[in-house]
């Protein structure tokens, strides 16, 4: 039994409908420790022959035998752990990768090794010292000279110890002392009992050898030794191969490195290597995305900003730790006016007598709601009148003061106290005088309106108050107030109703504002439902709504952009690919797997949008601060971009999706890449 043995082999190629038969069956034997020689006419077959040696070609009939054991061309698995552990190759091409260096070139294979990083640190630099190239280890492949590039090569095929290395034309590209020098390397190879196969057309390399196979129109010819002597036959042609044994070279068993896939990390690492390496067309498709995930960011700390801003602005206005209950009107005609009343306040007048009243029992009811701590009864009026001086002015809506009312729309002076008024500032105090309105503070003014007494009469309430302050409420029709006792007092002066006409409930916390709204809207008195609540968190509900669904739209907009980013990263990925055939090639002959390659470009893939997202980032911060510092003064100083940890969060997730199923389609045509046609692409 030979080390390596190829029985029957036969391969053809296939073109249109026409087949080439290329080898016409193959018997060859080898040990470890020979030297082999493959020669023979332009064409012949050679390079097919080591490529099936290699393990790179599947594509053929017959058999090949490892140590006698049977290898398997279509157990992928296997086929990648042939080469990595058992095959090291070199090429005419030298088959160095450009963008690593000579010491990463070597350590490329060692990491398929499971050698600790210093001991594969330690055996590369002594492969590279053993091949003279010390003084080299950090340059790259363009900046070495041929018989430098080959040497490297050498180093790299040594790296992970491998019984048989085959060399296509190793000297074809170098001169005469170049070419001496790497034979001289060969045999010392074949000599620590390896087993060397050379495909060469020089006939001082084939003398090097140990034994010459010479192979023509697909055939082994007769052998002869390095002398030109005929042999017995360790290399024979069609059946006559069992004839004889290869001159026996003494077996050497030699230790060998444990070897082991390619870890995911070195993998990643290379591709970082890469990306730095093609830095300026990764920088325009980095730039590209992360400004779509800058805008998407942006938009969505914008839409936060948004609703947090009107939130604050909302319950700066009302409380949400209160609600207003008012009353429902009792009748139909009632309730025509009441509904209208909420529309348009300033036309109520007629009806502000005829408001519901809450009875005693109602408010004890209200009070003893879960939830409820307290309650405020209040009265309104409509259409009063209020003189300053000579000088009447409409007052459309003329309410008592509730506790919750903010102190915020004070413009000057104080709440209301005991025959007190509060007066509106855009529709009273700054028409009396829109420079001195401030002086109305402390003035004795006429307040009087007209509504209906208990009889049903009408009748005139009036009073003369004194301006406890000014308010610029964002009622559109403006409020002016008074304490509740006041607006007692005056409608009892007048027989008139004194009981409220809507309740301010204060509850224990705003999250239960919504809940507390249902439960009064449905609280059932009599048969009947008497109250009318309103909620604060329901319009703040529905202003939410409106906000997240601009800020959706505004955010698919932009994700529109990252739909064409997606694209760039498809064709940069797919033109990679293309560019780097070779580099795949020589990844495989290694012994990296399918997957390894699919990895590596999935991972330059992805770093390009974590960078992308990185960067959106950064920008997003940086816009974020000057947007607030401009918007600064409209908002009173309320940040209206805030970008949250969560926003970072989704864009660094959209970023990694994007890239990934960017990356898809390419990663898959590279690791599906044919490895001899990917060796041969420049
Ligand atoms: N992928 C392919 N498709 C079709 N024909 C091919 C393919 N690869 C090689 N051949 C043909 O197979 C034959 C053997 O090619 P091969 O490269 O093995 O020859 P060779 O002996 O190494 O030649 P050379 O010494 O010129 O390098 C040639 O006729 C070549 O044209």
């Amino acid at each position: 039994m030979s080390y390596l043995e190829l029985t029957n082999i036969h391969k053809s190629y296939q073109i249109g409908k026409q087949k080439f038969d290329v080898l016409k069956g193959i018997n060859l034997q080898f040990e470890l420790g020979e030297f082999v020689a493959i020669v023979g006419e332009s064409g012949g077959g050679k390079t097919t022959l080591v490529n099936i040696i290699s393990g790179l070609d599947h594509d053929f009939a017959g058999t090949v035998r490892i140590a006698g054991q049977l290898l398997d061309y279509h157990h992928e698995k296997q086929l990648d752990q042939y080469r990595r552990e058992v095959i090291g190759y070199i090429s005419q091409s030298y088959n160095l990768i450009a963008h690593l260096t000579v010491l990463e070139n070597v350590m490329l294979a060692l990491d398929m090794t499971k050698l600790s990083h210093g001991e594969r640190l330690r055996r590369a630099h002594e492969l590279l010292a053993q091949v003279g190239l010390t003084a080299q280890i950090r340059k790259y492949p363009q900046q070495l000279s041929g018989g430098q590039k080959q040497r490297v090569a050498i180093a790299r095929a040594l790296a992970g110890d491998p019984q048989i290395l085959i060399a296509d034309e190793p000297t074809g590209a170098l001169d005469a002392d170049n070419t001496a020098e790497v034979m001289a390397m060969l045999q010392k190879i074949a000599q620590d009992g390896r087993l060397v196969i050379c495909v060469t057309h020089s006939q001082r390399v084939a003398h090097a050898a140990s034994r010459i196979a010479e192979l023509n129109d697909g055939h082994i010819q007769p052998q002869s030794n390095a002398n030109g002597q005929q042999q017995a036959s360790p290399v024979s042609a069609g059946a006559a191969a069992d004839a004889g044994s290869p001159k026996q070279a003494q077996p050497i068993v030699r230790q060998q490195l444990p070897a082991r896939p390619l870890p995911w990390h070195v993998s990643v690492m290379m591709a970082f290597k890469h990306m730095r390496h093609t830095w300026t067309w990764n920088t325009l498709i980095v730039i590209g995305t992360a400004i779509g995930l800058f805008a998407v960011m942006l938009f969505n700390g914008l839409g936060t900003g948004i609703k947090g801003y009107i939130n604050h602005e909302m319950n700066a206005l009302v409380d949400p730790q209160s609600i207003m209950v008012m009353h429902q009107a009792d009748n139909a005609k009632d309730q025509e006016e009441q509904a209208a009343a909420v529309y348009d306040p300033a036309v109520a007048g007629g009806i502000a007598a005829r408001m519901p009243v809450f009875t005693g029992p109602q408010l004890t009811a209200l009070r003893d709601l879960k939830h409820v701590t307290t309650i405020e009864p209040g009265i309104s009026a409509t259409n009063a009148t209020i003189a300053i001086n000579q000088q009447k002015f409409a007052a459309p809506e003329l309410t008592t003061w509730t506790s919750d009312e903010s102190t915020r729309n004070l413009k000057v002076g104080h709440v209301p106290g005991n025959n007190q008024i509060v007066l509106d500032k855009s529709s009273i105090a700054q028409k009396w005088s829109a420079t001195k309105w401030r002086q109305l503070v402390g003035q004795p003014v006429s307040v009087s309106y007209q509504t209906f007494n208990l009889q049903g009469k009408p009748v005139t309430i009036s009073r003369t108050l004194t301006v406890a302050g000014i308010v610029d409420s964002s009622s559109e029709v403006g409020i002016n107030a008074l304490n509740y006792q006041t607006m007692q007092s005056m409608r009892a002066a007048a027989k008139v109703s004194t009981q409220p006409t809507f309740v301010t409930a204060r509850i224990t916390s705003r999250m239960q504002n919504q809940a507390v709204v249902n439960e009064i809207n449905h609280l059932t008195i009599d048969g009947k439902r008497p109250f009318a609540a309103t909620s604060i968190s329901a319009t703040l509900d529905s202003f939410n709504t409106y906000v997240n669904i601009a800020t959706a739209v505004l955010a698919a907009i932009a994700g529109i952009s990252l739909v064409v980013s997606a694209l760039m990263i498809i064709v940069t990925m797919f033109m990679s690919v293309s560019a780097r055939m070779k580099e795949i090639g020589i990844l495989r002959s290694l012994g990296e797997r399918r997957r390894d390659i699919r990895r590596l470009f999935t991972s330059e893939a992805l770093m390009i949008g974590l960078i992308s997202a990185t960067i959106a980032t950064g920008l997003s911060y940086v816009a974020a601060r000057g947007l607030n510092h401009m918007l600064a003064k409209l908002t009173g100083g309320y940040a209206l971009v805030q970008i949250q940890f969560s926003n970072i969060v989704v864009v660094f997730i959209l970023a990694i999706v994007i890239a990934w199923l960017a990356a898809i389609l390419p990663a898959r045509r590279a690791a599906r890449a044919n490895p001899i046609k990917a060796l041969l692409s420049e």
